[in-house]
């Protein structure tokens, strides 16, 4: 699993090292110049020779990429650090100059006559560009020199390579927003720990490649934002034991489709059944198609662990809403997980446990928001995930998947994750039906566990998001894959991961 810890964290873990006298800097700076050296090898054979730009701001942030200068002018490169403020950190200066690199400021009269004609040319010239700008401390956007400096990075014809030194300068460290200038990087050495900005949308692709360089830090206790990867996911798969029957296996009741949307039963069913479940009992208006596709499927009423309702249910289907809201209303009430998706987002009670997840994508959280009196549009859902569906957890006691290039999962106690596994490809109709049955298949056969532990939906969540992606790629490698194509992939894909 990938953890980040927010600003606050990192700082409370460096804060005792920095107080025993420990270089932490020294560390820093030398595993990005490591990181920047290996880069420069990479793209152009040898590292002395190359040019670097330097844009420094006036922290710590600006002191390690000084210090990571001097280290990289002393192996040849030729160096020019560009100050974007007038007070920079003394130390790392003091190294650069005495490493003859150059040093090149934005006085008053650059402030107001756009950029200087040597740092123009500088940045054209420049092979890798280290954006030092901000680091955990910005505060907004990059403003001002910065930004002047950032949009001439951004211009430059041919592109640099640009690094950014501990994350993109100027993202929402904590919440993953961006605004303002940002200066989108190939790489991003960060230090100690990654940063919530580094796996949170919008900001986390600004980040480019991420390499994380230990400086000792001892991050300890929850983080703010995790990210699951392959291994993590057969911890939390319920893998049939030997002696196994289908009801023990669990039982997915599924409420979706409608006269309209039939396509969204027969996908929500494929992948309740691709992702492997006991048995699905299928109640709806779309059961000779669902049938039709899937023959394994018992239609009707009947026991049920889990539920998955509301994908492709049409708002003038009132035999079917009714159903979804029968369904919501009994797996709230008992231990029964629901997933509740699209056209039953509305028919959320005021209050439900952390068992029941809704799988909003944007505009759907907007309209579940606005609904709850917030004004909110889906372009503010989309400027901040992190915080808009945090705030339906709050508003709800739901867990809530966001779904997006990177899907968000936010759940009781601080669980939030951040998976961006699915390939751009996946953003087509009847995905999302796909995912709601794997995220039930899931919840049907841990259901008393989900019940039990407020915060095992959200991790269930994550791994369905995490598989889901895993079959587009699969699916197709690098290629167009329909929905059907995703859930056919399914199978083997959780084979290969509940196996290894
Ligand atoms: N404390 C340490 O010894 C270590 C710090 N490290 C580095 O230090 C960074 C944090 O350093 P700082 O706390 O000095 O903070 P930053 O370097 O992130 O920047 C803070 C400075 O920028 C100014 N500022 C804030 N928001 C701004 C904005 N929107 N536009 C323009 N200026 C703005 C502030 O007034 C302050 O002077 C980390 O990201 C990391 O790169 C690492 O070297 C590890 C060790
Ligand atoms: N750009 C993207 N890159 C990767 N995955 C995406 C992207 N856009 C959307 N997705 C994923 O595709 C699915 C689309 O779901 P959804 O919007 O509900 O579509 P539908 O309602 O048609 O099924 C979600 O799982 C979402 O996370
Ligand atoms: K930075």
């Amino acid at each position: 699993m990938l953890h980040s810890w927010d600003a606050a964290a990192v700082r409370a873990a460096e804060e005792p090292l920095l107080t025993a006298g420990v270089p932490l800097m020294a560390r820093a700076s030398f595993g990005l110049a490591a990181h920047v050296a290996r880069a420069l090898r990479d793209r152009r054979g040898r590292v002395g020779g190359a040019r670097a730009v330097l844009l420094v701001g006036s922290g710590n942030n600006g002191g390690d990429t000084l210090h990571a200068g001097a280290l990289l002018a002393r192996r040849g490169v030729a160096v020019t650090a560009v100050l974007a403020s007038g007070r920079v950190h003394g130390d790392g200066l003091a190294a650069l100059r005495a490493a003859h690199g150059r040093v090149l400021t934005l006085d008053d009269a650059c402030e107001r006559h756009g950029v200087a004609a040597p740092v123009a040319a500088a940045v054209a010239a420049a092979d890798v560009v280290l954006d030092g700008l901000l680091g955990i401390g910005g505060r907004g956007g990059v403003r001002g020199a910065g930004a002047r400096l950032v949009d001439l990075v951004a211009a430059a014809d041919p592109r640099p390579l640009v690094v950014a030194v501990d994350l993109p300068s100027g993202v929402g460290v904590d919440d993953g927003t961006r605004t303002g200038a940002v200066l989108d990087a190939d790489l991003t050495v960060t230090f100690g720990g990654h940063k919530p900005a580094l796996l949170l949308p919008p900001a986390s692709a600004a980040a480019g490649r991420v390499e994380l360089v230990d400086i000792g830090l001892r991050l300890t206790g929850a983080p703010a934002v995790a990210r699951l990867e392959d291994h993590d996911v057969v911890a939390l798969w319920p893998v049939p034991g030997r002696d196994v029957h289908k009801y023990g296996r669990g039982v997915l009741g599924v409420v979706t489709g409608s006269g309209h949307y039939p396509g969204a039963a027969v996908l929500s069913v494929a992948g309740a059944l691709r992702t492997g479940v006991g048995m699905v009992r299928y109640r709806g208006s779309a059961g000779a198609q669902v049938l039709a596709a899937h023959p394994e499927v018992v239609e009707g009423d009947g026991r049920v662990q889990a539920w998955v309702v509301g994908s492709g249910v049409a708002p003038d289907d009132a035999e079917q809403r009714s159903r979804a809201r029968d369904a919501l209303a009994h797996g709230s009430r008992h231990d029964e997980p629901v997933v509740v998706d699209a056209g039953a987002l509305d028919l959320l009670p005021e209050r439900v446990p952390p068992h029941v997840i809704l799988t909003p994508h944007a505009g759907e959280l907007a309209a579940l928001l606005a609904a709850r009196g917030e004004r909110v549009e889906r372009a503010d859902v989309e400027a901040g995930p992190l915080a808009h569906a945090r705030r339906a957890h709050e508003l709800t006691g739901a867990t809530v998947l966001l779904k997006g290039s990177t899907t968000v999962v936010v759940g009781p106690h601080g669980a939030t994750y951040a998976q961006a596994d699915g390939p751009a490809w996946l953003a087509t109709a009847g995905a999302g039906d796909v995912l709601g049955g794997v995220l039930g298949a899931l919840l049907a056969g841990r259901a008393s566990d989900a019940v039990a532990d407020p915060a095992l939906p959200a991790a269930l969540a994550a791994a369905a998001a995490l598989v889901h992606g895993r079959a587009a790629h699969r699916a197709n490698p690098g290629g167009p894959v329909t929905a059907s194509d995703v859930a056919a992939a399914l199978p083997a894909v959780v084979g290969a991961l509940v196996r290894a």
